[in-house]
C-alpha cells in the first residue's frame, strides 16, 4: 500500500516527509521535486516568510541512481526560519524566558481548541503543527507520487478558478491548466488574463484593508484509465478518498467533485453524462462523453474522463486588523495575536492540492496494478488498458 506521513513544525529545524510503498524503478528527479515546491512557495498575495524559504527536499532515502528501489522514501527540507528561533523554540528544555507566547488565541485557527485539548498555557505548540508549513512536505511527497503517475501516463495539474468575488467566468481545458504548470512567474495560477487581474484586485483590495480572502482551486487528474477505485466498499471509494484528501488541506473547508454544488439545484437530464460509443483511438475505450459534469468518477470508480476536484478555502484566518479574543493570562478581552500573515494563498493551496490527489490516485493505482518494480506495474497497467480497449 502507498502511504505518506509528514512530520515538522512551522519554525522548527526541518520538515520530514515519508513515502513509502512505491515500487522501484520509477526516476525520481530532484529538480521536478524542488520545482513543485517553487511552485507552493508562489502566488500574489504570500506574506514575508516566503522571502525566508526557498524549499528543497533532500532525499535521504529510498533513491539509488536516480530511481526508487523499493523501499520507504524519506525526504528533508529545510527550515530557513529556524535560525531566528533555535533559542526559542529549542527541542531540549533550553532557557524558558526566551519563550515566545502567543497569549491570545486568534479565531479561525486550532489556536483555542488545540490549547485546551493538550493543556499548553498558550498557542505556540499548537500553531506550529497546524501551520500549513507542513503542506510543503506533503508537496514532496506528491512529487513522488506524480512521478509515478507520469510513468503511466497519469497527469496532475491545478488551477485557480476563484478568489474573493473574483472567478474565472468560463471552463477551462486540459492544455491551458497544464501549460500554467510550466510558467516561471505565477501571479494568481488562472488560465486567463482578465480573471486573473480582477483576482490581484481582490487581494489588493484586502492588503489595503488588513484584511485577507479565499477562494477556490480546481485539480485536474488527466490520462486516468476507468477503473480506479471502486463502488465496493465505502472507504475505498476514490470520490470519498479524494475529498478526505483535499479536505485535510489548512484552510479547505469544502470539496467538491465535477459539478456537484450546482448539480444539487439542477434537474437530472441536464446533470448527467450521456453515453455515447465515438470515442476516439487514442482513448482508453471508445465509450464517451459530450459533457464532465460527474468530474471523471461514477460510483467510486474513475470513467475515464478527467478527474475534476475543487477546494473551497475559507479567508486566511490570521488578520492584520485583529477581531476580538481573550487573553490566556488574564482572561479580559484583547485583540487576536498578530506576528505576519499571508492574506491569500489559493494557487499556494492548488498546488499542495495536487500533491493530495496525486498520492490518492497513486495509491489506488497500486492497489488496482500492484507490482513490486515499475516494468512489472507497467505490464499490469497495459494489459488492463488492452482488455477494457477490447471490450
Ligand atoms: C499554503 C497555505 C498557507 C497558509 N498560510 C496562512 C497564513 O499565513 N496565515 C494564516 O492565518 N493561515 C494560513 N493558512 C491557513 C491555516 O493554516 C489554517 O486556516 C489553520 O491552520 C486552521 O486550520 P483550518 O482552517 O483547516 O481549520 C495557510 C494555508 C495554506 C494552505
Ligand atoms: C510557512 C508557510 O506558510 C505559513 C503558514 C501559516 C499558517 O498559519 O498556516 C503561517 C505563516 O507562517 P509564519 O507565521 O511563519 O509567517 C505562513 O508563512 C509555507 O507555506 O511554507
Amino acid at each position: 500500500m502507498l502511504r505518506f506521513s509528514t512530520a515538522g513544525e512551522s519554525h522548527g529545524e526541518s520538515l520530514v516527509a515519508m513515502v513509502s510503498g512505491m515500487p522501484a524503478g520509477v526516476v525520481v528527479e530532484q529538480e521536478f521535486i524542488d520545482r513543485e515546491m517553487w511552485r507552493r512557495q508562489k502566488g500574489y498575495g504570500r506574506g514575508g516568510r516566503m522571502r525566508i524559504e526557498r524549499d528543497s527536499a533532500h532525499i535521504l532515502s529510498g533513491v539509488r541512481h536516480g530511481k526508487t528501489i523499493g523501499s520507504p522514501i524519506a525526504m528533508v527540507i529545510a527550515n530557513n526560519d529556524w535560525k531566528n528561533w533555535t533559542d526559542i523554540l529549542p527541542v531540549e528544555a533550553g532557557d524558558a524566558t526566551k519563550h515566545k507566547a502567543v497569549a491570545s488565541p486568534r479565531p479561525g485557527h486550532a489556536d483555542l481548541a488545540g490549547s485546551l485539548k493538550y493543556d499548553f498555557p498558550d498557542a505556540r505548540y499548537v500553531l506550529e503543527r497546524a501551520s500549513a508549513r507542513e503542506s510543503a512536505a506533503r508537496v514532496a511527497a506528491g512529487a513522488v507520487a506524480k512521478m509515478l503517475l507520469r510513468a503511466l501516463g497519469v497527469e496532475v495539474a491545478s488551477h485557480v478558478i476563484r478568489v474573493g468575488k473574483a472567478e474565472l467566468g468560463r471552463a477551462a481545458i486540459w492544455e491551458e491548466i497544464a501549460a500554467l504548470q510550466l510558467k516561471d512567474e505565477v501571479l494568481l495560477n488562472c488560465v486567463d488574463a482578465e480573471a486573473e487581474a480582477a483576482m490581484k484586485a481582490e487581494v489588493d483590495a484586502v492588503l489595503r484593508t488588513g484584511d485577507t480572502v479565499g477562494g477556490v482551486f480546481e485539480v485536474v487528474v488527466h490520462g486516468l484509465p476507468p477503473g480506479v477505485g471502486t463502488h465496493a466498499n465505502w472507504d475505498e471509494r476514490m470520490d470519498g478518498l479524494l475529498a478526505q484528501a483535499v479536505m485535510s488541506l489548512q484552510a479547505v473547508k469544502a470539496v467538491e467533485l465535477g459539478r456537484g454544488v450546482t448539480a444539487a439545484e439542477s434537474v437530472g437530464s441536464a446533470v448527467h453524462d450521456a453515453i455515447g460509443y465515438q470515442g476516439s483511438d487514442k482513448a482508453f475505450t471508445k465509450f464517451s462523453r459530450e459533457q464532465n459534469n460527474a468530474g471523471g468518477v461514477e460510483g467510486g470508480i474513475s470513467n475515464g474522463e478527467d478527474v475534476v476536484v475543487r477546494g473551497y478555502l475559507k479567508p486566511i484566518s490570521t488578520l492584520r486588523r485583529p477581531l476580538g479574543s481573550v487573553s490566556f493570562e488574564t482572561r479580559e478581552p484583547v485583540k487576536a495575536a498578530y506576528e505576519r500573515s499571508d492574506v491569500c494563498v489559493v494557487p499556494a493551496a492548488g498546488v499542495a492540492a495536487e500533491a493530495m490527489v496525486a498520492l490518492t490516485v497513486a495509491r489506488l493505482v497500486v492497489e488496482k496494478f500492484g507490482g513490486d518494480s515499475l516494468r512489472e506495474m507497467q505490464r499490469n497497467f497495459n494489459g488492463y488498458c488492452e482488455q477494457i480497449r477490447a471490450y
